[in-house]
């Protein structure tokens, strides 16, 4: 059992709907996710978690009970840039600011609370320093992790690895039926980009059978907004895409994904509620430019 001292001067840490499902703590003892079963006791808050997480936690203000304390976040290394000294025990997840791949391992990352474990190094694409393909990641993409002497790469296998390698609270379901349906979300991830991406050449409906596919799969367990109830890996996988896909449709096609998807608006809305994956955002204009740029251009 995990504890954290706290002392709390806030009512709506007492208040019952404050938002516990929300609740991240950048303390590197202790990292606090979700409470479905939180139990409330004011004035001192004390959270009980049970499960694989059990916990118990007071928090130090509002804000850090939010995960509203902000990483103050690194400037991308570009190719003048002095490489990290490599191999020296540090785990780095070399990421892009922008990428949709990249951004799904520093979602998980910040989830499980691991910002005083694993570095962030971000780079800049553009100008992408050398000594990136020749020491860490010959095929030059991010995301790559370098955990005890390695280099690992691909999105979907980081955020497994790094949810079953690393402390913090797991993202991935133990029920058998919810665990063989995120494989079955998580194969479908790239077809699903696929089918979104070539919408763009014609009209963005012809991208409704893949976003339908989402509302269908968002309505199989029933209990939560998620797509397995509980916020796993699944959501993870699937945010950065659909939060470039969104606007970008909407503004350039002018097609709104969640019209007539009520799901699909519930997820959204619950993940832009995700302090941890908030910290990774961009914003929604920035994207769509970068889109309007790869995408529009190959018209
Ligand atoms: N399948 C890879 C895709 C990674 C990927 O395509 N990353 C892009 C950035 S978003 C990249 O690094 N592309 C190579 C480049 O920019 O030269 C994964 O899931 O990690």
């Amino acid at each position: 059992m995990a504890s954290l001292e706290v002392t709390y001067s806030s009512s709506s840490l007492s208040s019952p709907s404050f938002p516990f499902s929300q609740l991240i703590s950048f303390s590197k003892k202790v990292t606090l996710v979700r409470f479905p079963n939180a139990v409330v006791s004011p004035p001192k808050l004390k959270l009980q978690a049970f499960g694989k997480t059990r916990a118990t936690a007071t928090v130090h203000s509002a804000k850090q009970a939010a995960g509203i304390v902000k990483e103050v976040l690194p400037p991308a290394l570009d190719s003048t840039s002095e490489p990290p000294p490599f191999f020296d025990g540090t785990t780095r997840l070399y990421i892009s600011y922008t990428c949709p791949y990249a951004q799904r391992v520093w979602i998980t990352r910040n989830c499980k609370g691991l910002q005083g474990q694993i570095k962030l190094v971000p780079l800049d694409r553009q100008n992408r320093p050398d000594w990136y393909g020749e020491k860490i990641n010959p095929t030059n993409k991010v995301p790559s992790l370098e955990h005890k002497n390695e280099v690992k790469g691909e999105s979907l296998d980081l955020i497994k690895y790094i949810d079953n390698h690393f402390e913090g609270p797991s993202l991935f379901p133990d029920d058998p039926a919810k665990k063989e349906f995120a494989e079955v979300l998580l194969s479908y991830t790239d077809m699903f980009n696929e089918a979104v991406f070539s919408s763009f050449k014609v009209d963005g409906s012809e991208a409704g059978a893949a976003f339908d596919y989402i509302e269908t799969a968002l309505s199989k367990f029933e209990d939560g907004p998620f797509f397995l109830d509980q916020f796993s890996l699944v959501d993870i996988a699937y945010a950065p895409f659909i939060e470039r896909f969104q606007p970008f449709l909407l503004d350039v096609k002018k097609y709104d994904i969640t019209e007539d998807r009520p799901k699909l608006a519930a997820w959204i809305e619950e993940m832009d509620k995700n302090e941890a994956y908030k910290q990774t955002r961009r914003e929604p204009k920035e994207l769509v430019e970068i889109y309007k740029k790869r995408f529009l251009a190959q018209l």
